[in-house]
């Protein structure tokens, strides 16, 4: 018995399925997860010592790498000052003022403590804005685990949602409507039916949850039209792809502005911070100055403010993404390469340093349906087969993979080394 297993066994007895969320327990994947005990640059290291490279970054915040000393120092200088106040503190405006300046279509953003917080804020902002209740989202799409957001296409296009977990009451989802991502003649149609009922539009400008999935073209601009066409308001879930595709996240890429965006991972550095934001009169809605309620205790909490700053401070420098874009490309036609050689039916998708890796024989995935047809048997082969050479993927078939800064091309090609050597024994 390995020390993750007797760890595992020990968490189990006190935690859910041994875990504080569900995707880290293998359950995708099989087998028993790693426990890590510490972290450096490119590298996590298990209880046991054992090196692996990381794509997975704590699932994207890590996007200098693991430990980068001016963050440490920065979350210790301020540590020391204490943990929380539950009052302004002046570093809480810098970052939002940081936030302000690097994405054009916020003017004002409110701090929070997980995605899941921002995407449940900016829902409720939006249906008290515009007064309307039912909101859109896409299929495979995740943002956080509110009650709304828990929901799944009903069995027709236009029939309301249906809830994905117990406990969220089909009232609620009953005003989610889920479309197919990159579908656009399905929003038009939706819009065209019930625009005047539609709050929002929530989606991930870049789809990391369903594996790692690109707008097609235009769809991003049909989501901006039917919003403008029918008052709705249109959200960015940017909390993955926010400064991890660019500095000025998907919207900077691909250049359509969201009414609200929401974001964390990176903006905490690795520590628990979430945030939504957007145009000021959408914003002024928000308690205290009106009527729409959304608090938090240990929002903009300053510790975790300094490691956000700092980080945000550090991949605003000239280069910064085109080398890790770089990086990731270099990776991927590694991978590509060695699946070739070895005749496995391999794809894979790239926007900046997010990737996705798909056992498909398809030339390129851009749907829901298409990942669901993937190998999933393959993939788990594969995962833990670079698991044991050293190579720490995401425990899943649904989720993106992440390069950093601290990734060196010896990191790189020894990951292409070892997927070479294990594509050969699929
Ligand atoms: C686009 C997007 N929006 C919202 C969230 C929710 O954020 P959190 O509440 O987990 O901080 C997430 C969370 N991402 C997952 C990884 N796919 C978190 C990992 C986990 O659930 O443990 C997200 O990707």
């Amino acid at each position: 018995m390995t020390l993750s297993s007797e760890l595992f066994s020990q968490a189990k007895q006190y935690i859910p399925g041994g875990v504080n969320s569900p995707v880290r327990s293998f359950s995708g994947v099989g087998g028993t997860p790693v426990y890590f005990d510490r972290a450096a640059g490119a590298y996590v290291y298990d209880s046991e010592g054992k090196r692996y490279i990381d794509y997975v970054g704590s699932w994207g915040p890590m996007i200098l790498g693991h430990a980068h000393p001016a963050v440490i120092t920065a979350v210790k200088q301020t540590a020391e000052k204490g943990l929380s106040f539950g009052a302004p503190t002046e570093i809480e405006t810098l970052m939002a003022q940081t936030v302000c300046e690097l994405l054009p279509s916020i003017d004002m953003v409110r701090m929070v403590s997980s995605g899941t917080e921002a995407t449940m804020s900016a829902l409720r902002l939006a249906r008290g804005y515009t007064g309307r209740d039912k909101i859109v989202k896409f299929e495979g799409c995740y943002h956080g685990h509110s009650d709304s957001l828990l929901v799944k296409a009903g069995s027709g296009a236009l029939t309301l949602g249906v809830p994905s977990s117990p406990g969220v009451p089909a009232s609620v989802a009953a005003d989610t409507l889920t479309l197919t991502y990159n579908d656009s003649d399905a929003v038009r149609s939706t819009f065209a039916e019930l625009g005047d009922k539609i709050a929002c539009i929530i989606a991930e400008p870049v789809a990391g949850n369903m594996n790692c999935i690109p707008p097609e073209p235009g769809f991003l601009q049909t989501l901006r039209d039917v919003c403008d066409q029918y008052g709705s308001v249109l959200i960015f879930d940017e909390v993955m792809t926010g400064f991890r595709v660019g500095l000025q996240g998907a919207q900077g890429l691909y250049g359509i502005k969201p009414d609200l965006t929401t974001l964390g991972k990176i903006i905490g550095g690795g520590l628990p911070v979430g945030a939504f934001g957007g145009s000021r009169k959408i914003m002024e809605y928000l308690a205290p100055l009106g009527p729409v309620y959304q608090a938090g205790t240990l929002s903009g909490c300053p510790v975790a403010m300094a490691a956000g700053l700092k980080t945000l401070e550090l991949i605003n420098q000239p280069g910064f993404y085109d080398a890790l874009t770089a990086k990731t490309t270099k990776l991927l036609a590694g991978l590509q390469a060695s699946a070739d050689q070895a005749g496995i039916a391999f794809t894979t998708n790239q926007v900046g340093g997010m990737f996705g890796l798909f056992f498909s024989n398809e030339k390129s995935v851009s749907r829901f349906s298409q990942v669901m047809a993937c190998d999933a048997n393959r993939f788990k082969q594969f995962f833990h087969a670079m698991l044991d050479k050293g190579v720490y993927l995401a425990p899943s078939a649904f989720e993106a993979g992440f390069v950093s800064a601290a990734h060196t091309d010896e990191d790189l090609q020894a990951t292409v080394d070892a997927a070479a050597e294990v594509f050969k024994a699929l």
